[in-house]
């Protein structure tokens, strides 16, 4: 990799993400994500638009004095206040840029300006040239360029170069473009700006029509080499290039040769600081980072994400810092699924009756949205024998107790053992208890109850108990789960649920 192919990542989270309503940060929060953004290996932060308000402008001085390794960029318009106010904010920074400009659309020129190309094309190169008597590192922007006529662009962008522009930034301010005629402008400023090797061309695209990111990585293929991006593409309407976006399909693409400083793992954690923050919920179905980016819920997926991983995944979920991909169980899994996590929650799958449990489970998902490990224990701990084959598993074919007070509670329990029946009774300082002794008699070993746990579902003396169980064997523990009207039946059930996870 030379390089030529590295692509800068520029972050206008703070700028252009902060701008939408209801995303507004304290400088606390703000420098918190700074520095996660600096540890995330972004190249340049765009800390604020420093004229805008005397908050902005304490943030843009605090966020320099907190980070010291990316660039820290100040926004202003083509005016000298902003520029001196950018100057000043950024005083303290170690590396500093200034991101001056103006529009160049002939739409912004008449109706926001009333003004003319000749006149803006003045004002441009005047900021660029006053921007530089501040810093070295001048970006300028030229808004609304994905709306401007490229002969006129090309010229202005000769110009603010000519005026000291370091980096040129090609915004598609409002989403227009399709990534073929955006990769095309990106070319044809490449092609036809004599002196564009003295500048780093960047990409800076809104995502009205859904298009931002595609447009960005068209920018890039085309000579590009700066992407401007936030993190879960917050930003103005309909938002930016999503940052997570970019890097991933850089990484996932390496054919092309691209690359970035971003470390990957670090993307998931800052896209929930961001959320959380800003208090901007991330879509569910967002690419890379959205709660179903790596969930596979229908059972023709879920088979082939178990038997390969790579079937359904073309990214791995570790590389951007989620622990594991995940298995929903719903109406539309399939058997594949179900003893996946009938599996993962202990049961043994060669004693249990899959057919009979999917069937089961299938009423039950029809019922709900998704089933949960627990309506799993209750589907399986209810006392349902049909759940367990008759040859391997252990079953309960009868429980008989006596007890009261003054009477010695008293238990015969028949256990059906790998098709065999066996009985026992025994004594005990409860019903409870003279079962569980019984079984002991039966199974010749002793396996201790470590929690014992007994809810009624929704209370009074008519409903169902439910019981919860934690044994010990061999040092491993081992769950079991029962439910029935009889607290001693739910905990027999329980029980035995455990057992059939032990033996
Ligand atoms: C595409 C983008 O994302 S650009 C960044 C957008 N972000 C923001 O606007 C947030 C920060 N903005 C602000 O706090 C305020 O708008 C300020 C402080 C910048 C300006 O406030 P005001 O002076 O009250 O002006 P207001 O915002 O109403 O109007 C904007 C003015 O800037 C001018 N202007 C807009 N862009 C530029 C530019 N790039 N260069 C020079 N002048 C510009 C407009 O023509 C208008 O000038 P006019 O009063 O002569 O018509
Ligand atoms: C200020 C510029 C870069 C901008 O945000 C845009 O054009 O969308």
């Amino acid at each position: 990799m030379s390089d030529k192919n590295r692509v800068y990542v520029f972050d206008t989270t703070l700028r252009d993400g902060e701008q939408v309503p209801g995303c507004q940060l304290t400088t606390v929060e703000k420098i918190t994500i700074a520095k996660e953004l600096e540890a995330l290996g972004v190249d340049v932060i765009e800390a604020g638009f420093p004229i805008s308000s005397p908050g902005d402008f304490q943030s843009v001085v605090e966020i320099s004095k907190a980070v010291s390794e990316p660039v820290i960029c100040a926004l202003t318009r083509a005016n000298t206040m902003d520029i001196d106010a950018a100057a000043e904010a950024l005083r303290f920074a170690k590396r500093k840029r200034i991101h001056t400009g103006i529009g160049s659309s002939d739409m912004h020129i008449k109706y926001k300006f009333n003004s003319t190309r000749e006149e803006i094309l003045k004002r441009a190169a005047d900021a660029v040239k006053y921007a530089r008597k501040f810093v070295d590192d001048v970006e300028f922007y030229a808004e609304d360029a994905g709306r401007a006529d490229n002969a006129y662009l090309a010229q202005m962008i000769e110009a603010v170069i000519a005026a000291g522009a370091t980096v040129v930034n090609i915004p598609d301010t409002n989403g227009y473009c399709l990534p073929d005629q955006y990769g095309a402008k990106i070319k044809y400023l490449m092609d036809h700006v004599s002196n564009i090797d003295k500048a780093i061309i960047s990409v800076h695209c809104h995502n009205d029509l859904g298009m931002a990111t595609a447009n960005s990585i068209a920018g890039v293929i085309n000579g590009a080499r700066q992407v401007e991006c936030t993190i879960n593409g917050i930003g103005e309407r309909a938002g930016n290039t999503s940052l997570e976006e970019v890097a991933m399909i850089l990484k996932t693409h390496h054919a092309l040769g691209y690359h970035t400083g971003i470390q990957s793992k670090k993307l998931y954690h800052l896209s929930n600081m961001v959320e959380t923050m800003m208090r901007m919920p991330v879509q569910p179905n967002k690419a890379i980072i959205g709660r179903n980016a790596f969930a596979h819920s229908s059972g023709i997926h879920q088979d082939g994400v178990l038997k390969h991983r790579e079937n359904y995944e073309i990214l791995n979920p570790e590389d951007v810092g989620i622990e594991s991909n995940a298995i929903i169980l719903t109406a539309r899994s399939g058997r594949h699924a179900l003893k996946h996590h009938l599996e993962r929650l202990g049961y043994k799958l060669d004693k249990v009756n899959l057919d009979e449990v999917y069937q089961r489970f299938l009423v039950m998902a029809d019922s709900k949205k998704e089933i949960s490990d627990a309506d799993l224990l209750e589907l399986m701990g209810n006392g349902n024998d049909q759940n367990y084959t008759d040859d391997k598993a252990i079953k309960v074919t009868l429980l008989q107790v006596v007890c009261g007070d003054p009477l010695r509670p008293m238990a015969t329990v028949k256990l059906k053992i790998n098709g065999e029946e066996k009985e026992a009774s025994s004594a005990g300082n409860g019903p409870v208890d003279a079962a569980i002794n019984a079984i002991h008699e039966i199974i010749k070993d002793q396996i201790d109850i470590d929690e014992f746990n007994i809810q009624s579902m929704r209370g009074g003396s008519k409903d169902v108990s439910k019981v919860n169980m934690r044994v010990k064997h061999n040092g491993q523990s081992y769950y079991g789960y029962g439910t029935s009207t009889d607290i001693v039946n739910a905990s027999m059930h329980a029980y035995v649920d455990a057992l059939n996870k032990i033996y």
